[in-house]
């Protein structure tokens, strides 16, 4: 039998990849649903996927989760300092920061897992709710964590109608109803001819994706998911991330991710927040934080980026023969600036085209991949890496130790204890 951890908390899903051998996904499978999300979990919202409807009713966004002001204090450790944030309806949020900026903490608050710290100002609300005073059994949240089995002596299909079974008899669907719903519910993540498999008898993978059933079964306001492929190896990782994009483009259940895997987060959420140093860094589309970072952190943790020591004055930013306006700076007295180039905004030639560049040489090329990486040194000795389009590279036909000239196509820059 579960233990009374495990039926208290019979709502979640919880599983564990520690000891599991992960299976790739069957190249090709699809993971198409057999029903439509309305008719695996009828008493769900579903919102429209087609784009210009979405927009029309994220104008009018009814916020799912709002948390504020929260802080969080371990001993003398704060691991949240004063965070606030507003998660849509239906929308996908990721939380991604580096171990221990945060992240899971702020998701065990949000479900009621944890307490946070007493302040008349904090507050956590569901749908407009207040729900700071309701223990996690009341919050209607679906979980999916690394950290915990599914009940191991029991088949995939108990797994995953174990939350409706334990429910009280006043609101317990009768055999029939549980039956049908978890039939649905497998057939939505795949694993209908899976039923009457023990855990032990699938993939790392596969029970993911029953821990995910499982979290559903009991048709959550919100589903959290942390860290939920963290164990799992890196192919297998990225094709159920693309399955767990598409699940969600079909169910569209307001989900906060724990991640700290920014591919994972860039390609899977509709909105990032970043966490760092128990707060909030910045929140966007993926777009929007990987293209315009607010903060020198943020500009470091997402992408490989070249980073060079330059100067500001009067409203421009040297670095060697290059200068590039700075608007945001135009005092006199001239201060230390770092200057940020991702590998892909370069352009490498083998004659100076007269305009200001970096020469460099080069001391390594790697060209089996999607894009050729070619690593160089510039005069000072500084490295820097470029990304070249494989038809450029082949055009350039580039070889070690040659010397060429580099073109920044764009560059960011950052002031300490400034941001722009
Ligand atoms: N129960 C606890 N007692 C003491 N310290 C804790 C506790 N839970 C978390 N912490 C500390 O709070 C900080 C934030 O932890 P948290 O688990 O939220 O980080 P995280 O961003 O999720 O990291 P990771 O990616 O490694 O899981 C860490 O320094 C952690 O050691």
């Amino acid at each position: 039998m579960p233990s009374l951890v495990e039926r208290a908390i019979a709502g979640f899903v919880m599983t564990s990849l520690k000891s599991q051998n992960a299976v790739a996904v069957q190249p090709g499978s699809s993971f198409a649903p057999h029903f439509t999300a309305a008719e695996v979990l009828p008493n769900l919202r579903f919102h429209p996927s087609h784009t210009s409807e979405r927009q029309q009713e994220q104008e009018s966004a009814v916020m799912s989760i709002d948390v504020q002001h929260i802080s969080k204090t371990f001993g003398t450790f704060r691991a949240l300092n004063d965070v606030s944030l507003k998660i849509n309806d239906g929308e996908l949020v990721a939380l991604l920061g580096p171990s221990g900026s945060g992240k899971t903490t702020l998701l065990r608050i949000i479900a009621g897992l944890e307490a946070p710290d007493p302040n008349p100002d904090a507050s956590i609300r569901f749908y407009d709710e207040d729900v700071s005073r309701r223990p996690v059994g009341e919050r209607h949240v679906g979980f999916v964590f690394q950290h915990y089995a599914l009940f191991r002596h029991m088949t995939v299909f108990e797994n995953v109608a174990f939350g409706l079974r334990v429910r009280h008899k006043s609101s317990r669907p009768s055999n029939e109803e549980i039956r049908d719903r978890v039939e649905r519910l497998l057939s939505l993540v795949q694993l209908a001819q899976f039923s009457k498999r023990y855990p032990s008898q699938l993939s790392g993978g596969q029970r993911q994706r029953v821990a995910l059933a499982r979290a559903l079964a009991v048709e959550p306001k919100v589903l959290l998911l942390d860290e939920p492929f963290g164990a799992l190896d890196a192919q297998v990782r990225k094709g159920l991330r693309a399955w767990l994009r598409r699940l969600h483009e079909e169910i569209h259940i307001t989900s906060v991710l724990v991640t700290h895997d920014q591919e994972e987060a860039l390609e899977v959420a509709d909105r990032v927040v970043v966490m760092n140093n128990s707060k909030i860094e910045q929140e966007g589309t993926p777009d929007e934080v990987f293209h315009n970072a607010k903060t020198q952190f943020v500009m470091e943790f997402l992408g490989q980026v070249n980073v060079f020591h330059g100067r500001v004055q009067r409203g421009k930013a040297t670095l060697g023969d290059l200068t590039v306006d700075y608007p945001n700076y135009s005092d006199d007295r001239e201060r230390p600036a770092t200057v940020y180039m991702r590998p892909h905004e370069f352009e490498i030639r083998r004659t100076s085209n007269g305009k200001p560049s970096f020469p460099a040489r080069i001391v390594r090329i790697h060209s089996a991949g999607a894009v050729a990486r070619v690593f160089l040194e510039t005069e000072d000795a500084s490295s820097v890496l470029v990304e070249l389009p494989l038809e450029e590279f082949a055009n350039l036909s580039l070889q070690d130790g040659e010397n060429v000239h580099l073109y920044p196509k764009n560059a960011r820059v950052f002031v300490p204890s400034e941001t722009k």
